[in-house]
């Protein structure tokens, strides 16, 4: 367990990919600006999955942003990315000056309560950069968030923090899985944003 790591030069990972965890990079009172904006400037809209044939909404919400109209597809639905809004124009400026890396697309998530999450997964899709980083920022209520290997199952979990910013680059996507848990004991919402770059499209 490493919960209060906010050395942002330290990989949180072992071995097998690097992940840098920079903590707050902005004030609580700037991050609820960002979390109120996104709250109501994004086109949230419920997550679909089809599981063994069985069609499944998600309370959860989502939203797909890019440079171009990219598409995304993933368990049987395919989205267009949006043109960029002028708060996540702006974040993606702040995630690329901080990681020195480049982004051209963002995935949204809107976790309304605790008791909504992601599931074990990485984001190794063939429609992404190999070994691209994804820049991931947190707004609103704090969550554990845990890397597990996908080989020896070793499990590595930290909080991520309102207006927090955490960068997963190298291997990461081929060796470890990560997921944010449910819990009962979260009542508030959290917005996060992953900033991807998409190929050949
Ligand atoms: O909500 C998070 O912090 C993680 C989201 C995530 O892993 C994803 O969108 O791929
Ligand atoms: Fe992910």
């Amino acid at each position: 367990m490493n919960l209060f790591n906010n050395d942002i030069s330290t990989n949180l990972l072992p071995a097998d990919g690097v992940v840098n965890y920079f903590g707050k990079i902005m004030s609580d009172a700037e991050a609820l600006i960002f979390f109120n904006r996104l709250f109501s400037t994004i086109e949230w809209r419920n997550d679909e999955a089809v599981i063994y044939g069985k069609h499944y909404v998600t309370k959860r919400k989502v939203a797909w942003y890019g440079d171009k109209p990219f598409s995304y597809s993933y368990s049987n639905t395919t989205k267009e990315a949006l043109p960029w809004t002028e708060e996540l124009q702006s974040l993606k400026t702040l995630a690329e000056k901080l990681s020195g890396e480049t982004y051209n697309s963002c995935l949204l998530n809107l976790y309304h309560t605790g008791e909504e999450g992601m599931a074990w997964h990485s984001d190794g899709e063939k429609t992404l950069k190999k070994h691209g980083a994804i820049a991931s920022f947190s707004f609103g209520a704090e969550r554990k968030f845990a890397f597990k290997h996908k080989k020896t199952a070793e499990t590595i979990s930290l909080l991520l923090e309102h207006g927090s910013l955490l960068i997963m680059k190298g291997a990461t996507q081929d060796y470890w899985l990560h997921r944010l848990p449910p819990t009962t004991k979260v009542k508030r919402p959290r917005i996060n944003l992953t900033f991807r770059t998409i190929v050949g499209q």
